[in-house]
């Protein structure tokens, strides 16, 4: 693995968001054994946004779920806010998806006859909290939904429903939030909009976002690109330009260039 420093460098951050040693997943066993990470170091910074990009198969889906406590690993470790999940049981594996983890999915996953603000604040009803009014006020304002809290998700645009739900990974104050192909089901205006927003969510909340995407346009907007190929890391760019990350996608002794 190789990190590059490209573009603007990245304030100098001694917090990590999450790590991986040595973190390995296969699946099955015999000759239908699959492996989907082949021992994964990986140390992504609080309050930067990273984008995971690969091939089909490459990991990235089995990457966050493990990450994310989704997924139990076959070996090697995993760290979220200095906590070790491996460490834990099935109870205190509930309690930290709850509480540190915020997840966003290509579907947006919104309960169609609740408003947009009891969409954002149910989490937190489940659990029997209520959100820090402040906070909620200004993940509202961030992702721009002030004027839309009332309405029911058949009555926002795709965008306006993706927000929704960032608003609402947002709020229970995570540790990290999850995106997983956040912009698939959205038209390109409706990408860009997102994607601006959870940028944003990163500058001004400062929140930390791991975002996996197939596509180049989408991973401009993150800071650094983690990119895996065949269960391994074969990058960690530190803000890239798009050249940068087009090579390191094409892969070693690659002749193409991909567009
Ligand atoms: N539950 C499972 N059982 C068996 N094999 C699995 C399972 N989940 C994933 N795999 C395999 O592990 C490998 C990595 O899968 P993963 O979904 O993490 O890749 P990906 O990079 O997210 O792919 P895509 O871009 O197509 O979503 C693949 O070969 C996949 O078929």
């Amino acid at each position: 693995m190789t990190t590059t420093h490209l573009g603007t460098p990245p304030p100098p951050t001694t917090r990590l968001a999450a790590q991986a040693r040595a973190l390995t997943k296969t699946y099955g066993a015999g000759s239908a054994q699959v492996h989907a990470l082949r021992g994964v170091d990986l140390d992504l910074p609080a309050g930067r946004f990273t984008a995971v990009m690969g091939p089909s198969g490459s990991g990235k889906s089995t990457l966050m779920h493990c990450l994310a406590g989704l997924d139990v690993p076959t070996d090697g470790a995993v760290a979220v806010a200095g906590q070790a999940l491996h460490a834990m049981d099935d109870a205190a594996l509930t309690r930290f998806r709850r509480d540190q983890v915020g997840f966003v999915f290509q579907a947006f996953n919104l309960l169609p006859t609740m408003t947009a603000e009891q969409n954002i604040t149910l989490p937190a009803a489940l659990g029997g909290r209520r959100p820090d009014p402040e906070l909620l006020a200004q993940v509202v304002e961030v992702l721009g939904l002030a004027d839309r809290l009332g309405h029911r998700p058949g009555e926002l645009s795709g965008g306006q429903q993706q927000r929704v739900a960032i608003a609402r990974a947002l709020v229970g104050r995570p540790a990290i939030v999850f995106a997983d192909e956040p912009t698939g089901n959205l038209d390109s205006t409706s990408s860009a909009e997102v994607l601006g927003y959870l940028r944003r969510s990163v500058r001004e909340l400062g929140r930390t976002v791991v975002m996996v995407t197939h596509e180049l346009e989408a991973a401009a907007y993150a800071d650094d690109v983690v990119v895996l190929a065949d269960g391994r890391v074969r990058e960690h760019l530190v803000a890239p330009d798009r050249a940068r990350l087009v090579a390191a996608l094409a892969g070693p002794g690659a002749t193409e260039v991909v567009r």
